[in-house]
């Protein structure tokens, strides 16, 4: 059954495999943690230098387009429309050369917009898939300690952030350009109505930058709250049956209004400062528009320039005004991309506790002897959770786990491929020490089934397939028999082709355990472990699943981590842990009747088990017991909002 190489057959829809996947283009950030955040990320800038200066260009051409154009257009206004009526053909020359000052700036303004969008959108990426990449590398202890909302916020608003900033930086800078043009222009005219038309300017610039000032905490109390009401509404629809179980439909509505109260409150808040400081600022460009009609009034009357002057005056104050008031929001975009840029560069900068020695080596083949010599064990607590464990099981043998819930049977488990490192001891492979082999080669040979399986969103098929991505149908089929699924999965409207929904949740417990049971057996590792792995499985199911997997365990190192007494006749050797020590070993018989812990941990679990499930169920439920009212928006308390 050891998959062969052939590409997936015709089965395969759509598939998990993420070597697919594109890499990024760029080689990853600055080490150099004193390094400024912009300068991290130059290796990542450097990447797309050929877009960037395609993108500058463009934009320079863009700015001179639309600076010669109002200075065109005034020229024509004084010199055409002023000609004496016999001379006027000249109009038609200004008119063409205005066309084509148009034509080439909306060509550039195109290729501008579109490039630096691009430059934008490709550091985005790579930047989501080095964070991506980074994660897929990270320990179990990481994840243990970083909640998944806090990750996924990281992956798509901070970067998004980033992301902004680049986009927008660059196209605003160019503006500045435009200004500096702009201004020696209007210089050239007339240094008095130069100075009347920048009055306007700094007004726009403060009103704008307080503007953002007040908007910026306000638009990230939006965001939070934003995410506050979808981990809400996530929970009660992943938990609406324990809701509908507890008839506590009120309760929950009641936690949501309140959410979405707090979230209107900010809302409006956030209204409140647009409106008004959006109008201040449009108006302070008209005084300025004002004051040079007056000003330039009596320049032109003065003969000392041209009316066309004045209509190039107003246009480039109405220009103008776009960098000054979008200051604020670049400043604000730079704060807020250096806060996350920090935020993403600290996954970037976690490493892997979990990772390749120097000198780590492969194990080729695999007898599949394990050893835990003196394991102790703790989850970075004081709390010992396995105390002085040492234990050998010889290749090819059957080893069962029994002790009360606690006991560290699922912690050795995991200690075996290496989701942890021991504080002292060591688990042993073949006579290796786990931590002198590469984890490629460690994990190669042990497959882990949980009673927790996790499906991807995928088919059947390549949910079976995840690991060996080149299996052929017949071999994923072979593994579905032997975990008992080919029966279910055929009975599916779209069998092997069907599409599980998000963690696989569209199918029931049972059915999901034994998928992941046949995943792990058509990767064919030497050592098997089985931590709980048929908990959800029906007697009669989960003894023909104990048929297929007698003929695979021929040979085969298996750990199996059970509560029933069914699983447990499947070991040669039952190990008892009690406190995260070995508390007796021997056959399940001679533990029966020499071993009375033996039988109490049996009966024992069992009653934990219920307890603690029930124990859960109430934990999930328990929300602060605010209930449903209507509410009246303009009589909220502030202090509750905040
Ligand atoms: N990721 C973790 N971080 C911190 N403590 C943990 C973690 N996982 C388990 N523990 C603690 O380690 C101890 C042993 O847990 P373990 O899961 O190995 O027990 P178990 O015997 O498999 O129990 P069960 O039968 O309920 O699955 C428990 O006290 C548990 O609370």
């Amino acid at each position: 059954m050891r998959a062969g190489q052939a590409e997936p057959g015709p089965l395969a829809t759509t598939n998990p495999d993420e070597r697919r996947r594109p890499p990024p283009r760029a080689p990853g950030i600055d080490p150099d943690q004193s390094k400024g955040w912009i300068k991290r990320a130059f290796p990542l800038l450097k990447a797309h230098r050929g877009v960037f200066m395609a993108a500058f260009a463009a934009s320079l051409v863009t700015v001179v387009a639309m600076v010669l154009f109002p200075l065109w257009l005034g020229t024509a206004i004084d010199e055409a429309l002023a000609a004496p009526s016999g001379q006027r053909d000249s109009l038609a020359r200004f008119v063409w050369i205005l066309v084509a000052i148009t034509v080439v700036g909306v060509v550039a303004a195109y290729f501008s917009r579109y490039l630096t969008l691009r430059m934008a959108y490709s550091l985005e990426f790579d930047l989501r898939t080095l964070l991506y990449r980074h994660l897929s590398t990270l320990s179990a202890s990481f994840f243990d300690r970083v909640r998944t909302g806090e990750l996924v916020s990281r992956a798509n608003s901070d970067v998004r952030a980033v992301q902004m900033l680049l986009a927008f930086g660059p196209m605003l800078i160019v503006q500045f350009g435009m200004f500096f043009l702009a201004l020696y222009f209007m210089l050239t005219i007339d240094v008095g109505l130069t100075l009347v038309a920048l009055l306007s300017l700094p007004a726009v610039f403060v009103i704008g930058l307080t503007m953002r000032k007040h908007m910026f905490p306000v638009s990230w109390l939006v965001q939070s709250r934003l995410a506050e009401i979808a981990t809400i509404v996530d929970e009660n629809v992943s938990g609406a049956q324990v809701v509908r179980v507890f008839g506590a439909e009120r309760r929950q509505i009641g936690v949501l209004a309140r959410a979405a109260q707090r979230l209107r409150w900010a809302s409006m808040r956030l209204v409140r400062i647009r409106a008004t400081f959006g109008p201040l600022m449009q108006n302070v460009v008209r005084v300025g528009e004002a004051a040079v009609l007056l000003y330039g009034g009596f320049r032109v009357l003065d003969g000392a320039i041209g009316p066309g002057d004045i209509i190039v005056f107003l246009t480039y104050l109405v220009m103008l005004q776009a960098p000054f008031a979008m200051l604020g929001l670049l400043m604000m975009l730079a704060q807020r991309a250096a806060a996350s840029a920090h935020r993403i560069y600290e996954v970037l900068d976690e490493r892997p506790e979990i990772a390749d020695r120097p000198g780590a080596f492969d194990l080729p083949v695999c007898r599949g002897e394990v050893e835990l010599r003196d394991v102790r064990f703790s989850f970075g607590s004081d709390q010992r959770v396995l105390d002085g464990v040492t234990l050998r099981v010889p290749a090819g043998h059957t080893v069962a786990f029994v002790g009360a819930t606690g006991s560290g049977k699922t912690t050795i488990a995991q200690l075996i491929p290496r989701f942890y490192d021991v504080d002292r001891g060591a688990v042993l492979l073949d006579g290796h020490d786990v931590r002198d082999l590469t984890l490629r080669s460690l994990r190669q040979h042990v497959g882990v089934c949980f009673e927790e399986p996790f499906l991807f969103s995928a088919s059947i098929r390549d949910n079976i397939a995840y690991g060996t991505p080149g299996a052929s149908d017949d071999d994923v089929v072979a593994a579905a028999k032997v975990a008992g699924a080919h029966e279910f999965i055929t009975q599916l409207a779209f069998g092997y082709t069907t599409v599980v929904g998000e963690r696989g949740y569209t199918l029931s417990g049972g059915q999901r355990q034994r998928i992941a049971i046949a995943r792990t057996v058509l990767v064919n590792p030497p050592i098997l472990i089985l931590d709980d792995a048929t908990s959800a499985i029906d007697v009669q199911t989960e003894q023909r699943i104990h048929d297929g997997l007698r003929q695979l365990m021929h040979g085969r190192t298996t750990l199996i981590v059970a509560h029933r007494l069914s699983t447990l006749s499947l070991a040669d050797r039952v190990v008892l842990l009690e406190g995260g020590r070995i508390a007796a070993t021997g056959t399940h018989q001679e533990l029966l009747t020499t071993e009375p812990r033996y039988a109490a941990a049996l009966a024992h679990v069992t009653d934990e088990e219920r307890i603690r499930a029930a124990q859960l169920e109430r934990e999930r439920t328990v929300t602060p017991d605010v209930e449903w009212r209507p509410i009246d928006p303009d009589h909220l308390d502030e202090e509750e909002m905040l």
